[in-house]
């Protein structure tokens, strides 16, 4: 801001913002928009853009939730182009406001950006409400009024937008639930902050990132050299996991999937080409990386195969059931990545915590996880965060709710430790791991299996890398 003549930033904001409403309202002629405006510069970008609309021919009517504190440039221009406006908490005007949200084909949320602190006041949440209520489209400006920008969470009372215009940067609360559910579709205006931005706390990866990503075989390549991923999973009682697990390994990269387990005859029956011994793991050959885990149960055998596992030198993911079993200190020492993926269930009982909180404030509680375990930590859910300790946080772009069936983390716990067998860093492979499960989830003919997601990697591990 300081390298640039006052004002500059909010005009670029309020260009995009009014281009991007003209489109969502198939034009200005004859449209009328209601704009929800506070008293600080979030307000100010939806004056501008709500006066750059007029101008061409849009009603507008704002609703001044603090009249004497509206942005002054804002609602001066608003005026000059023929807008309206009226005073929320005013009782000659709250009826004529109530009327313009319910008749208005577009809402503009400028009741707080970036600035704003805890939920939504009683007025400015009665107006959010309206808004969601009225048949319009609701658009946030740079973010739904009443959500944490920095984390994703949402304290109180906030807007429900379908599409949320956002300048300079996404910010976390846009891509981390439960805020980011708020935001509807996302819109970024480039306001020229590029070159100014600190690095980011959040990246999500994108199908190039990815792509460079995937292990690929050479010409040197043998199955030893891919990479050998090893599946310690399933039990007499859920063979199923075995061979969810062991699907997805296949799907991953790695040379050769080795089983351990009491569900050799299920694997071996769907995959032939899995290697299997009867175990334990410490009996087992030579692997490059260890999954741990998933249906494995709490005897005393599975006990004794997730300390083997971590014991071992090489990198390990462990899951499910692999979770209640581990011995915090036993990870913490270890030389070797290890890649613990809870859902927020687990993470709750990981951390003994309340499940509820977890899901609140997702990002906290990955980074806490990773912290207290010295590890790399994927918590699955509505949003998968990748978090590890000095690094940036990644949020995984892909997936749907359709995930949510059982056996889906098995696939994803066996598809990740495939690339890590294939050498991908742990951060990487969990982050690569999340986005193919995510788009197999997507690709997949729904209602879907979590085996159907298992068949479906090949197909988006080559809409990812076209060469492939
Ligand atoms: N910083 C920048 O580089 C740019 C910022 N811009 C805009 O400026 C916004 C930030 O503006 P401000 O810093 O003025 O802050 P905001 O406009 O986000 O909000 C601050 C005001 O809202 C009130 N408020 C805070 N929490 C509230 C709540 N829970 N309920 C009701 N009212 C509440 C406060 O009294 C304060 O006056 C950004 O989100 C963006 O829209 C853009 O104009 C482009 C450039
Ligand atoms: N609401 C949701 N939206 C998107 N993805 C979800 C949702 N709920 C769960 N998932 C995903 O579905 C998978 C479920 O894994 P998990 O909870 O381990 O189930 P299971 O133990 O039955 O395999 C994870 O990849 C998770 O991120
Ligand atoms: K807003």
């Amino acid at each position: 801001m300081s390298r640039l003549p006052p004002g500059t930033l909010m005009q670029r904001a309020a260009a995009g913002l009014a281009a991007a409403c003209g489109t969502l309202m198939h034009g200005t002629y004859s449209r009328r928009l209601t704009v929800l405006t506070g008293s600080g510069d979030n307000g100010g970008d939806a004056l501008y853009a709500a006066a750059r609309l007029a101008r061409r021919g849009a009603g507008v009517t704002a609703v001044l939730l603090n009249p004497e504190r509206a942005h002054p440039g804002g609602l001066a221009a608003l005026r000059r182009a023929g807008g309206r406006a009226l005073t929320a908490d005013t009782p000659a005007d709250a009826k004529d406001a109530d009327a313009a949200i319910a008749n208005a084909h577009l809402v503009l949320d400028g009741i707080v950006g970036i600035g704003g602190t805890g939920g939504l006041r009683p007025a400015a949440a009665h107006l959010a409400h309206a808004a969601h209520q009225a048949r319009a489209s609701v658009v946030a400006v740079d973010l739904p009024s009443g959500i944490v920008a920095d984390t994703g969470e949402v304290p109180g009372e906030a807007v429900r937008a379908d599409a949320t215009v956002t300048f300079g940067t996404y910010k976390p609360g846009l891509l981390i639930d439960p805020a980011a559910e708020h935001a509807g579709a996302l819109r970024l205006i480039d306001i020229g902050l590029g070159p100014y931005l600190p690095d980011p706390e959040l990246e999500a990866l994108q199908h190039s990132d990815v792509a460079a990503l995937l292990p690929t075989p050479s010409g040197e390549s043998d199955k030893y050299r891919r990479g050998v991923v090893g599946v310690v999973a399933g039990s007499e009682r859920y063979p199923g996991a075995a061979v969810l697990a062991v699907g997805g390994a296949l799907r991953g990269g790695a040379g050769a999937v080795r089983y351990v387990g009491p569900g050799a005859a299920a694997v071996i029956a769907r995959y032939p080409e899995t290697l299997v011994s009867a175990g334990p793991p410490a009996k087992a050959g030579r692997v490059q990386a260890w999954v741990v885990g998933p249906g494995l149960g709490d005897d005393r055998a599975a006990r004794q195969a997730v300390e083997q596992v971590l014991a071992s030198d090489v990198p390990v993911l462990v899951d499910a059931d692999g979770l209640r079993l581990a011995d915090r200190e036993q990870i913490r020492r270890r030389t070797s990545p290890t890649v613990l993926t809870p859902h927020a269930g687990e993470a709750a009982a990981l951390l003994s915590a309340d499940r509820a909180d977890v899901e609140a404030a997702r990002l906290a509680h990955v980074t806490r996880l990773a912290a207290a375990y010295d590890a790399t930590v994927l918590l699955k859910g509505s949003t998968t965060l990748i978090a590890e300790q000095g690094r940036p946080v990644r949020v995984n772009p892909t997936g749907t709710a359709w995930l949510s069936t059982a056996g889906s983390g098995d696939v994803l716990s066996g598809l990740t430790g495939s690339l890590l067998a294939a050498g991908l860093a742990a951060r990487d492979a969990a982050s690569v791991g999340a986005y193919l499960h995510g788009l197999a989830g997507r690709e997949a003919p729904v209602p879907f299996g979590a085996h159907e997601l298992a068949d479906r990697i090949p197909q988006v591990w080559r809409s990812v890398h076209p060469r492939t």
